[in-house]
């Protein structure tokens, strides 16, 4: 089922709209005359031709694998652009461990209205072939979760090692992630009149999703109560016709789920590894939200920068879950808002914790003293916790310890201070 959406106008979704801190702005990047943003294929113009292959129609259903080997290194940038540095914490975050280390090229993918689905089999033979290598759970989604907040993990929805790789048996059917009766009020609350949409995306997740190792396949009949529904609530915290940046959205969450719930919302998936935005490209052709949902493929940082071929991206409304501790999440998140404008990212019971443990580091970032909200209260059991942050002051990015050291030192000794 294709839904084509509509961003001009649209009513406020089933989620709610409170009045939040937040202005509501148009997005740079959507405004006349902002530069053009890259699309996946000119990016990786410089190193690849245009992959050949079939094109899918709008509304056909996936069809098993993405382009080219499973989160292949992004393509070295091209001469002339901004190189910029992969700085992720390979360590406390290994999902970026695949990144290459030299230079990232983040992609910004405005998701073409023409469906541009390439290299995809057909035959029953080529799926089966594309099946088998797409059934390793992705190694940088198994271990995606931050091992500090392992509070996080239940919700994240990733494949974990645990799970184990998708096999053909592993794989569910669709009816597996039928909206379990017990749900159905909360998620009509939640998606109102989108709850079809809504369907739609759970039956991609628990399909292609767990094909592609993006969700463990013991997720799969749990997605409406543990990913969809908490997603869905966080939309209450939201403002009405809000610009939305979702950081680290992996299959989508939670930034395709408040799109789903919340027409009225223009939505930016940020994503740095390949695998996961082909898959959201996808989807959201498939979804038929083009016109309210892009893809960017790059770090949040990186987004935040901009390059010479994209304007730096910024929100009212930052979206995180699972991406990382407040104090990171802060960093990263914080110079995608606009002044006055909300980080608000969904956690589980460490909130509170965490922003005991960050509230400096916060402040020290330009953030408001982080909140605590409960999402959800009366229709999803237990409620989604929400950390929230207001960007209250615009801090410059902090010096690097070596710029730092050269400058003390010139400060200390004057010219040639150094030498001695
Ligand atoms: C554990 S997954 C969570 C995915 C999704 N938000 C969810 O809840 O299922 C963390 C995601 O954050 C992404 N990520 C990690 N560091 C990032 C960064 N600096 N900027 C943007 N995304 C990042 C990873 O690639 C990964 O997809």
């Amino acid at each position: 089922m294709t839904h084509d959406e509509t961003t001009a106008g649209a009513a406020s979704g089933p989620g709610g709209t409170p009045s939040g801190p937040s202005p509501v702005r148009p997005d740079p990047a959507a405004e006349p005359g902002a530069p053009a943003p890259l699309f996946s294929d000119r990016t990786t113009d410089a190193a690849t031709p245009p992959p050949a292959g079939p094109t899918a129609p709008a509304d056909a259903p996936f069809s098993g694998t993405p382009s080219g080997p499973p989160d292949e290194p992004v393509p070295a940038t091209p001469a002339g652009s901004v190189e910029t540095t992969f700085s992720g914490p390979p360590t406390a975050d290994p999902a970026l461990g695949d990144a290459p280390t030299g230079s990232v090229d983040p992609a910004f993918v405005d998701v073409p209205t023409e469906p541009t689905v390439v290299d995809v089999p057909t035959g029953s033979a080529d799926r089966a072939a594309a099946d088998a290598s797409a059934a390793a759970v992705d190694p940088a989604v198994a271990d995606g979760v931050d091992p500090a907040h392992p509070a996080d993990e239940p919700a994240t929805g990733v494949a974990t090692a645990a799970d184990g790789p998708a096999g053909p048996d592993d794989r569910p059917s669709p009816a597996e992630v039928t909206l379990p009766p017990e749900l159905a009020e909360a998620a009509r609350t939640l998606f109102g009149d989108r709850l079809d949409l809504a369907a739609a995306y759970a039956e991609l997740l628990a399909t292609d999703g767990v094909v592609r190792g993006l969700i463990g396949p013991r997720e799969a009949p749990r997605i409406w109560e543990r990913h969809l529904l908490n997603c869905a609530a966080m939309a209450e915290r939201i403002p009405e016709n809000a610009t939305v940046l979702d950081v680290g959205s992996g299959a989508g969450l939670p930034g395709l789920v408040l799109a789903i719930a919340r027409p009225d919302l223009t939505v930016t998936l940020i994503e740095p590894l390949a695998r996961r935005t082909s898959f959201l490209i996808e989807a959201v052709q498939h979804l038929g939200l083009t016109k309210m949902v892009r893809v960017f493929r790059g770090r949040a940082d990186e987004a935040a920068a901009g390059s010479r071929d994209t304007a730096p991206l910024s929100g009212d409304i930052v979206t995180a879950r699972a991406v990382a501790p407040l104090d990171r999440l802060a960093a990263w998140c914080l110079p995608l808002v606009v002044p006055g404008g909300r980080l608000v990212a969904l956690k589980g019971a460490s909130a509170a914790d965490e922003v005991a443990e960050h509230a400096e580091a916060v402040a020290r970032l330009g953030g408001g003293q982080p909140e605590v909200h409960r999402c959800g209260v009366g229709v999803i059991e237990p409620p989604a916790t929400v950390i929230e942050v207001v960007r209250e002051r615009v801090v410059g990015p902090a010096r690097k310890k070596a710029a730092a050291k050269r400058s003390r030192g010139g400060r200390r000794g004057g010219r040639g201070g150094r030498d001695r």
